[in-house]
């Protein structure tokens, strides 16, 4: 995986993926303004330096919640992994754990919980919930969850109906193929279809604290009156994302909604970010203008398309080096040390 950007990779992953499974990860809804906004966005962005600093030695790492990661960069949770590798979300857990940072499993992942928690020790996992309006089969899902070992659970919550996504629609995708399920929806002798639910509120924000004593982490915020109502009902964490360009076409980038949110709640609760983190400099524009960690989505489906576990641990592996040169040439020892007067805008 001699790949040296995550364009490279993804390239190869394009040579190698089915094109209807390539437009399911790469795609979103609509004409993908979203999707393109995410990236442009951080291109907009300047980084200004401070020098002679004496910065020396380097610390990337930073404490999120109950977990650690070495590098301030998640893996977003991202569905249907088989897709891309034969061993699936088991290869993605593997690279996370060896790079040290925390992985979100998707609950619409092609391997059951247990099994990516089992393939991966000592890998930091969070599990991401579509809160199933049988709340019952909910609860069976967050106990797994726990007893899994997952330490935060990330409630998706910009997805009362799928967004329309072009590609998909275009490719009829609708089905995984060949014998591959949602296995964490597994129920007896059927696997339930993940049921996105318009009716879910925020007085069901409260069932869930009572159903659990994990951390609950709120993704897929963008307004800064959401984000205040999440802190008030309790969310550990929350993260600032348009699901990758996926839901809802045209909301704004979310590094321009960042500021204002973190204006609002940046005192009360950690703000996470994804959407359109492709290089280290992303990375760093992220928390410095206030993001406690960023998370990364297609990026890592590209690494597991291009190489599974090596392809994805090359992704982490370039990001991680990123982070730590822009750190270094913008006179940080730490990842505590960026701030807003680091970001210009426009370049
Ligand atoms: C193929 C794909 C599948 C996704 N599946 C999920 C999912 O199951 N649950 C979820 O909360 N977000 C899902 N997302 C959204 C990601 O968690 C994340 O918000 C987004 O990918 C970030 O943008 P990026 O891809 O530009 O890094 C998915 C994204 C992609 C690209
Ligand atoms: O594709 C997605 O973005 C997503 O969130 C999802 C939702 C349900 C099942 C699979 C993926």
């Amino acid at each position: 995986m001699e790949r040296w950007s995550l364009r490279e990779v993804e390239a190869v992953a394009r040579e190698r993926l089915d094109p209807a499974h390539y437009d399911y990860f790469a795609g979103g809804a609509g004409d993908e303004v979203t999707v393109r906004a995410n990236e442009a966005a951080f291109g907009r962005l300047a980084l200004l330096p401070r020098v002679l600093r004496g910065a020396g030695k380097l610390e990337t790492g930073v404490r999120l919640l109950d977990s650690r990661a070495a590098v301030p960069v998640l893996v977003a949770p991202t569905a249907f992994h088989l897709l891309a590798d034969p061993e699936g979300e088991r290869a993605t857990a593997r690279a996370a754990a060896a790079a040290e940072t925390i992985m979100i499993v998707s609950m619409a992942s092609t391997v059951a919980v247990e099994d990516v928690a089992a393939a991966a020790p000592g890998a930091e996992l969070w599990f991401q919930l579509y809160v199933q309006p049988d709340l019952a089969f909910t609860e069976t899902l967050v106990r797994r969850a726990e007893a899994a070992g997952c330490k935060a659970l990330v409630v998706t919550v910009d997805s009362p109906a799928l967004g329309l996504r072009d590609r998909e629609l275009r490719h009829g995708f609708h089905d995984l193929p060949g014998g591959l399920r949602c296995e964490n929806l597994r129920d007896g002798d059927r696997v339930r279809p993940i049921v996105m639910w318009p009716e879910l509120s925020w007085e069901h924000l409260g069932t869930l604290r009572e159903m659990t004593s994990l951390p609950i982490v709120l993704k897929g915020v963008t307004h800064p009156a959401d984000a205040r109502l999440a802190a008030g009902h309790g969310a550990a964490a929350i993260m600032v994302s348009n699901h990758g360009g996926r839901q809802l076409d045209t909301v704004p980038a979310t590094i321009d909604l960042l500021p204002d949110i973190v204006a609002e709640v940046g005192d009360a609760l950690p703000v996470l970010l994804d959407g359109g983190v492709r290089r280290g400099t992303d990375v760093l524009k992220a928390l410095a203008l206030g993001a406690a960690a960023v998370a990364v989505g297609r990026p890592v489906l590209w690494g597991l398309a291009a190489g599974g576990e090596r392809g994805v641990a090359r992704v982490l592996a370039l990001l991680r080096a990123e982070v730590e040169n822009a750190l270094a040439l913008c006179g940080c020892a730490s990842v505590d040390e960026l701030g807003p007067a680091l970001v210009r805008r426009p370049c």
